[in-house]
C-alpha cells in the first residue's frame, strides 16, 4: 500500500491559539478514514492545510508526493466538501454540477444526475434557495460524483435527515467498492459512520491521539458491569477510562484487553463484560480534564 498523503510535524497557530500541534500521519491509497475529535480539536484546520486552503505554520505536507500549495496537478485529484461552501449567487444546482465536472477529471455525469435525483435535488433551483439539507445533499453529490482519488467530507451531514444520511453512507460504500479511492470523513456522528471507516485518526487539542485501523480498536478497551464494590476491586490498578454508578451497580471502562485470567476473575465476581463501541471509545478518550486526557497512555 502506498501513502498518498504524508504529513510531518504539522503545526498551525492563529495568534496565540495553537490549533494544530505537531501532527504526523500518512494516508494510504484506497482507504476510508475517519478524522474524529471534539469541537475545536483542529480537524478542519488540518483539512484546510491538506487542501492548500491555508498555510501551515510549520511542518511538511505531501499530497500525491508533492506540496499541495498552488499545485494544479495535485489539487485536480482532490475534492473537499465542506458545510460552509459558498456558491456564486446566480448558480443553480445544474451549474454547480457542471462546474464540478470541469474541475474533477474522474467526474461521472450520469452518476451525478442519478444521485441528484435520489436526493431529490431540483436541478434548476438556485443554490441560494435550497434548504439546508438540500445544500448538504448537493455537496454530497459533488463529493461522490467527483470520484476524486482523495475525497474529503467535512461534516457533510449537517442538515441531512436520517434517511438522506443513510442514503449517503450506502451510496458511498457502493461506489467505493466499484471505484476505490481515499476518503476522509470528518464527523461527530461516529456510531453512524463506524461501519464505513477502515482507519481512525483522532485529534485531541491539536494533537494526534490515535492513528489506528478500526479492526485494531476493538481490543483497546472493555467495559465491566456489576456490584459497585466488586467493580472497584476488579479495576484497582488497571488503567481506568470511566466509572459510573447507579445505586449499588457500577460500570467501568478499562483501557487495554482483558486477559483470560482477568475474565475468569471477573466471572467469579459476577461481573459482566460489554464491548465498547467506537463512539464510546472516542468519548472516553477525549472527555475528562486536560490532565486526565494527557495521562492516557495508548
Ligand atoms: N480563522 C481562525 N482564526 C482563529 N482561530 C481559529 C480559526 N480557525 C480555527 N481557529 C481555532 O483553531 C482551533 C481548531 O479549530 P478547527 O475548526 O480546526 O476545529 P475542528 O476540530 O474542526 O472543530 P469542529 O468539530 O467544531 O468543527 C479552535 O480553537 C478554533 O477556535
Amino acid at each position: 500500500m502506498s501513502a498518498i498523503v504524508k504529513v510531518t510535524n504539522l503545526t498551525k497557530s492563529y495568534g496565540d491559539t495553537a490549533a494544530v500541534r505537531g501532527v504526523s500521519f500518512e494516508l494510504e491509497e484506497n482507504k476510508i478514514y475517519g478524522l474524529l475529535g471534539r469541537n475545536g480539536a483542529g480537524k478542519t484546520t488540518i483539512m484546510h492545510m491538506l487542501t492548500a486552503q491555508q498555510f501551515a505554520s510549520g511542518g511538511d505536507i505531501e499530497v500525491f508526493g508533492e506540496a499541495p500549495y498552488e499545485n494544479e496537478s495535485v489539487l485536480r485529484r482532490v475534492c473537499f466538501i465542506k458545510e460552509s461552501q459558498k456558491y456564486p449567487p446566480m448558480f443553480t444546482v445544474k451549474d454547480v454540477l457542471e462546474v464540478s465536472a470541469s474541475l474533477h477529471p474522474n467526474w461521472d455525469a450520469a452518476y451525478a444526475a442519478e444521485l441528484a435525483e435520489a436526493f431529490g435535488l431540483p436541478m434548476k433551483r438556485k443554490m441560494q434557495k435550497l434548504s439546508r439539507g438540500m445544500l448538504s445533499a448537493a455537496g454530497v453529490v459533488v463529493g461522490l460524483a467527483s470520484r476524486a482519488p482523495l475525497t474529503i467530507f467535512d461534516e457533510p451531514y449537517l442538515g441531512l435527515d436520517a434517511v438522506a444520511r443513510t442514503l449517503f453512507y450506502d451510496r458511498l460504500l457502493e461506489d467505493y467498492a466499484e471505484h476505490p479511492r481515499t476518503v476522509i470523513l470528518s464527523t461527530h456522528l461516529i456510531d453512524e459512520v463506524s461501519r464505513l471507516l477502515e482507519h481512525v485518526l483522532l485529534i485531541d487539542q491539536g494533537k494526534l491521539l490515535l492513528d489506528r485501523d478500526v479492526e485494531r480498536l476493538s481490543g483497546m478497551a472493555y467495559s465491566v458491569v456489576g456490584a459497585a464494590a466488586r467493580i472497584d476491586s476488579f479495576v484497582s490498578g488497571k488503567s481506568l477510562l470511566t466509572r459510573d454508578a447507579m445505586g449499588a451497580i457500577a460500570s467501568a471502562t478499562v483501557l487495554g484487553e482483558a486477559s483470560p485470567q482477568e475474565r475468569r476473575e471477573a466471572a467469579e465476581r459476577g461481573l459482566e463484560f460489554a464491548p465498547v463501541s467506537l463512539q464510546q471509545l472516542i468519548v472516553h478518550l477525549t472527555s475528562g480534564t486536560k490532565d486526565e486526557r494527557e495521562a492516557i497512555k495508548l
